[in-house]
Order: structure tokens, then sequence, then C-alpha cells
């Protein structure tokens, strides 16, 4: 069990492993030529920025061959904007976006990215945060055709190489599947906005409880409804000129999570702007139009796999918040209604940050997905997903 897991440093399921590195080295001991493979096979860095077409190969790979929930109903797609605008932070390096094409016709067969990140973990013994610049790995993705090969480990390795030979040392990843050791298991929920799309989707029936109804799917729309206006005074788009405020609540609210990013302000930049079609944050502004508050969503649509009547699922998923004037069930209030006057169908959320604190009154309903997440090279005491602060896109 575990034949490439069992030779990585990650927890092996020993009991209290220690907290921090796992193995040390230097760059002195990393091969400074590509990992091998198969001779049919090459590496390619595909230029996401400047390239609409290296761009489009990447998305066609993950639309095609990527995460699908566990009944095959749907699988994640991940838009053009959205590849560019999670690949290129601040600081990206650009090798560390590392494909796999076939020599004879340049097919891409296989992804995975990394992107740096600086993560604050907290001792499980209490005390200050220690500061690590690591690596966010993310879209590992082998094509349909080319699964059981073992190419995913090649993957793990290269990309592995690519980061340790710039000295960072540690990873941090999540996954649909339990692999050696999650440090959290987090769990969706998602709450309906459109909830004649969402039973007609999930082949199944209007749920019993509304069976008693004359007209169930009235009675559910009812029951799903939102107001179309945000209810908090102050409350609109964030601008440019909210980032140093926005920064400053979003790291400080972040800071009490024992595990969360740290943004510099070209990060808050980069990933809590509006963009369109792929990020929607707001602020609560004060009279002096100063923000108080914050709060954002992604948009990650999804294909409904083998549907006749839709082929495409708009959710919008949750992503970083601080909540100082109004309660953050409040403030999610406005985004369910912001997002259903977009357009999304769904609102997917995970157990992690203060979600917690939201989910049963603004009608959340538990999903059937989990999502565990790992730090590669970095022993870790098991937390519950209330302690973690990271969104992983
Ligand atoms: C790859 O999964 C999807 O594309 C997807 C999209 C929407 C989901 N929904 C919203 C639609 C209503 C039905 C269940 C929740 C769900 N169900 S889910 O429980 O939210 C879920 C999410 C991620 C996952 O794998 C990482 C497995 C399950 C999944």
């Amino acid at each position: 069990m575990h034949e490439f897991w069992s030779t990585q440093p990650v927890p092996q399921g020993e009991k209290e492993a220690q907290e921090g590195p796992l193995e040390k080295k230097t760059v002195d001991d990393v091969p400074k030529s590509p990992y091998p493979i198969a001779s049919v096979l090459e590496w390619w860095v595909p230029d996401v920025l400047e390239s609409e077409d290296d761009l489009r190969q990447i998305y066609e790979l993950l639309r095609d061959n990527y995460v699908e929930d566990d009944d095959s109903m749907f699988r994640f797609n991940y838009s053009h904007a959205f590849l560019k605008w999670a690949l290129t932070p601040p600081g990206y390096v650009k090798e560390w976006h590392v494909a796999v094409r076939r020599k004879n016709d340049k097919s891409v067969v296989a992804f995975i990215s990394g992107i740096p990140i600086d993560i604050a973990v907290k001792p499980s013994a209490g005390g200050d945060a220690e500061v690590r610049k690591m690596c966010e790995i993310n879209f590992l993705c082998i094509h349909k055709r080319l699964r059981e090969k073992k190419l995913a480990p090649i993957l793990i390795k290269e990309v592995t190489r690519r980061v340790n030979v710039l000295d960072i040392w540690q990873a941090v990843y999540t996954a649909g599947i339990v692999l050696p050791t999650p440090f959290t298991s987090a769990q969706y929920f998602h709450r309906s906005l459109n909830p004649e799309k969402l039973v007609a989707i999930r082949f199944s029936r209007i749920p019993p409880q509304y069976e008693k109804f004359q007209n169930p799917m009235q009675m559910m729309k009812r029951n799903y409804a939102v107001p179309n206006a945000p209810a908090v005074r102050g409350f609109r788009e964030m601008e440019a000129g909210d980032v140093p405020a926005v920064k400053s609540i979003l790291n400080a609210s972040l800071a009490k999570f024992s595990v969360a990013p740290t943004f510099t302000e070209e990060e808050v930049h980069h990933w809590l702007l509006p963009r369109e079609g792929v990020v929607f944050s707001f602020v609560v502004a004060d009279s002096n139009n100063v923000a108080t508050d914050f709060v954002s969503f992604y948009s990650l649509p999804s294909t409904v796999i083998g549907n006749s009547k839709y082929n495409e699922l708009n959710a919008a998923y949750t992503y970083y918040y601080s909540a100082n004037t109004v309660p953050i069930k409040v403030l999610m209030g406005d985004v369910l209604s912001a997002a259903k006057a977009k357009g999304f169908d769904v609102v997917n959320t995970l157990d992690i940050l203060d979600n917690k604190e939201f989910l049963q009154d603004l009608k959340f309903g538990p999903g059937d997905g989990n999502l565990h997440y790992y730090f590669y090279n970095w022993g870790y005491p098991i937390v519950q997903p209330k302690s973690v602060g990271l969104v992983m896109l």
C-alpha cells in the first residue's frame, strides 16, 4: 500500500510525528536535470500568461480529465481566465507549471502546478506562528487514457525537484481522496440558489419533506429565495483603494487560525480584487469609506456529466473574508444575494475558517465530498477544519 508515498517525506501514520521538517537537504543535493520520463513523452512548460494557445491546452486537459465527484455527476471546469489567475500570482515561477506532452503530436497528457505561498503555522503547543515560504501544489491531472501508469509520482518528483532547486522544502496541497496523512479533513456544504435546476440535474426527486405540499417546487423556490439587494449598509464591491485596509483586516483575521496564509499588498491585489467571471469581492465601508469588513467568492463551474437538459452547473465557492462589524452569517447572506443576482445556481463551501457559523442559518446542506489537507515535508498534528484558514482553489 502506498508504494510511492511510503518513499516520500510525509507523515507515515506513525503516532506523534515531530512538528516541522521531516528531512533536511540542501540545494546541492538536488539533481540539476529533469526527472527521467518515458521516451515517447517530454516535459513542457506552458506559457499561461503570454500564450492563449498554451493556456487553452491546459484548460482542455482539465476540462476533460480533472476532478469528478464520487458519482461522476460533475467535473470541475475551471475557466481560462480562472487558470491564468490561479497560476500567476506575484512571484510565481513559470517552471513550476509542469506539463507532459506526447513527443509525436505534442498533445498534453498531464499537468501539475506549484505557486509560492507564505504559510503561517502555529506550533500545536501554542505560541507565535512560524511563517514559512512554501509551494502550494494544485491541478494534478493525468489524462484519463494514461491512468495507472505511475505518471503521477513522476510529476510529483519533478515539481518537487524544481521547487527544491530554489531552496523551498515544504508544500501544501489538498485532495478529495485520503493519502498519507491529512492534517485536517474538511467537508463540502452547498446552498441551493436555483433549486429547479439542481433537482433536474440530480435526477433526484424533490426532498420528501416537500411532497406534502400542493406545489412542492414552488415551496422549494420559496425556501431558497434570497433578497435581491444586500442587507448590510455600506456593502459594495471591493476596489483598488481598499487593498491596504483589506490586507490589514484579512491578515488579522487569518492570524487566529493554526494554519493560514499571510498576504502582502501585491498578493491582496492579485487574489482579492474583483475579476470578471473569476473572483468577486466586497467590503463593508464605514462613513469615511474605509473597509471594516471583507468577503469574497470565486466562480468554479462544473460540467454536468451526461445530463441532456443541462451541461453546466454555475457554482460559486466561498473564498476569504474578515467579519468585524457584522456577523459572518450576515455578511455571507449578502454573498448569497450577490451570487444569485450574478446567475449562480449554488454556493459551495467547506467547514474550514468560521464557516460553521453560517451553514445552518443560511440553509447550507452537506455535500458528499471531503477535502483533505496535506503538508509535504512538514510534520504537523491533526487539527480540526475550523482551525484551518487556507482556501485552495
Ligand atoms: C468535482 O465535484 C464537482 O464538480 C461538484 C460540483 C457541485 C457539487 N454540488 C453542488 C450541486 C448540488 C449537489 C451536490 C453539491 C458537488 N458535490 S460536493 O459534495 O460539493 C463535492 C465537491 C468536490 C468533490 O471533489 C473534490 C466531491 C464532491 C461536486
